[in-house]
């Protein structure tokens, strides 16, 4: 198992700036070496200071696709939509000009619009430049979510990235809601893939899952396989 610093920083703005400085730097480079990049967030309550700080950013963004790691299996017009934050905070002043590849569309089966949103990401490379992940308090990352019955094919390091259909489970939303995730192997081909945690609860939760199993526990998985990981963390929750 692989150890991975976490990396300190005093207070939300030094955090939120030095992700989004990052994911800048590596999105530039893309940029620069193929004439285009590809970005994929997480939805929650995390990662809206990053987002706008990103979103500020001098980069060439009409070459810049906006992806999600996963969705709740609603419309953009439902407050749980995690494409509705992507919109309204990412998506705005420069970043406007950036192309988004949303996961949810309104299909017969949660399953059938996973297929769709696999296709749309192939679409568009089928590799995700930078990632931003964030992390549930149960150690979730994307709708990899624990004792789910997609879990363990979530985190099989051997399939082809995708997108997979996640039931409604222990989401912690009321009610649950069906889920839209990415895989393991898509964080296992991306160029730079960066977990940030705010609060002491949330430290305490990534160094405990990362001693586990990482057949069923996220954050062991991203440590027990090549992902190329980066932790951020600030104690203010
Ligand atoms: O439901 C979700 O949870 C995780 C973590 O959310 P947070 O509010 O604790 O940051 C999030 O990364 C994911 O995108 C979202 O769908």
């Amino acid at each position: 198992m692989r150890e991975v610093e976490i990396e300190s920083f005093a207070g939300v703005d030094a955090w939120a700036e030095a992700i989004a400085a990052r994911l800048a730097e590596t999105l530039g480079g893309a940029l620069r070496d193929a004439g285009r990049a590809v970005f994929a967030g997480p939805g929650g309550s995390t990662p809206a200071p990053v987002y706008r700080r990103l979103a500020a950013t001098d980069l060439d963004w009409a070459n810049v696709a906006v992806t999600l790691v996963d969705e709740r299996y609603v419309p953009e017009t439902s407050p749980d939509s995690n494409a509705r934050l992507i919109r309204d905070v990412l998506l705005q002043g420069p970043a406007a000009a950036a192309r988004f590849v949303p996961l949810y569309t309104p299909e017969v089966t949660v399953d059938r619009a996973a297929a769709v949103a696999a296709h749309a990401l192939a679409d568009v490379g089928g590799r995700f430049d930078a990632v931003l992940l964030g992390m549930g308090e149960d150690g979730h990352i994307c709708s990899m979510f624990p004792e789910s019955p997609t879990l363990k094919t979530l985190l099989t390091p051997t399939l082809k990235p995708t997108v997979l259909g996640v039931p409604h489970g222990r989401d912690g939303l009321a009610p649950p809601q069906e889920r839209l995730s990415i895989n393991l192997p898509y964080l296992m081909s991306a160029g730079r893939v960066i977990l940030g945690l705010k609060g002491a609860t949330k430290r305490a939760v990534f160094e405990d899952q990362a001693k586990g199993d990482p057949k069923v526990q996220p954050i062991a998985a991203l440590l027990a396989n090549d992902v190329p990981l980066e932790v951020l963390w600030t104690e203010e929750g």
